[in-house]
């Protein structure tokens, strides 16, 4: 169902609605988003997220990611244009129906809460009881390898520890699409490249499709199998890039040692310092 939005037009330009492909999760139409204070986060993003896809927004901080990301979501409303879940019914609020694992910058975890509560809470929000669904929050917990630490608390954990629970919370409804805004960004590169390892591993599992925001080029070149490089002022994909994948869905160390990874970041980091350097309204 569709989100059509075609009041104001900050940049002169009407919304088009073009029927989203059979395959698309998440169809943008020339999205504009126009906060109250004036500033033009995002400016005609049109974009289709396919099922199966991992697709990493890449770009320079402030360039929309988040915005993109939220919209993307049903959290954020455009200004402009349209927003299309083919399979979702819109509720009266504005947003899908559908299930949509959202992992935040910070893990946002209820520090009074042990671990199990952290990740039950979305299936509490629902209404659903603790003994109804303790197997399957066990379940989202081992996914992530946190199901011996069901009992301890946040403060007990490490950081990468906390962002596994945030994980595990995001998984625990079953969601078909997950959203995750620079989840990492916070993290050690050791535990960074494990978290990496892990969120491929359940995208493969789980057969999902994510969008994950970053300023890594190496995160981006490494996650992905699409790329979409923003740039700024105002925000909109600048290069659409499908990667090769011939090795399938999971990496190892071998790969990040490997010539293909290494030429990879280097288109990828070449397209992002065009995006950078690209005037507004050259788009991909
Ligand atoms: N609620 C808001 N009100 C006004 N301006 C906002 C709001 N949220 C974001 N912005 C502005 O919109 C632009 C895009 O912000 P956004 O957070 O989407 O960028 P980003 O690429 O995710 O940045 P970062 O990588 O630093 O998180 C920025 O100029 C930001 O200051």
């Amino acid at each position: 169902m569709m989100q059509a939005v075609s009041s104001g037009t900050p940049d002169g330009a009407e919304a088009v609605p073009v029927p989203a492909s059979p395959r698309s999760v998440v169809s943008l139409r020339d999205v504009t988003k126009r906060f109250s204070n004036g500033t033009i986060a995002l400016s005609r993003m049109t974009m289709d997220i396919r099922k199966g896809e991992f697709v990493s927004l890449l770009g320079a901080s402030g360039c929309g990611k988040s915005t993109a990301l939220r919209i993307i979501a049903g959290l954020g409303r455009a200004s402009q244009g349209m927003v299309d879940w083919p399979a979702s019914r819109i509720g009266r609020d504005g947003r899908p129906d559908a299930d949509i694992g959202f992992v935040f910058q910070e893990p946002t975890l209820m520090p009074w809460k042990p671990v199990f509560e952290n990740a039950y809470l979305p299936l509490r929000l629902k209404g659903m009881g603790k003994g109804e669904v303790r197997d399957r929050v066990m379940g989202a917990l081992e996914t992530v390898g946190l199901k011996d630490f069901a009992r301890a608390y946040p403060r007990e954990l490490s950081g990468g520890m906390r962002m596994r629970v945030s994980i595990a919370r995001a998984l625990v409804t079953d969601p078909k699409l997950l959203l995750m805004d620079e989840p990492f960004g916070a993290l050690d590169e050791i535990t960074r490249q494990k978290l990496n390892d892990d969120v491929l591993r359940l995208w493969s599992e789980k057969d999902l499709t994510v969008v994950f925001v970053t300023h890594s080029v190496f995160e981006a070149a490494y996650l992905s199998s699409r790329i979409a490089v923003m740039g700024a002022r105002p925000g909109r994909v600048v290069a659409d890039m499908m990667l090769p994948r011939p090795e399938g869905r999971e990496k190892d160390e071998g790969f990040r040692a490997s010539d293909t990874y290494a030429d990879l970041c280097r288109t990828v980091s070449r397209a992002l310092v065009h995006a950078i350097a690209a005037p507004a309204g050259e788009d991909a």
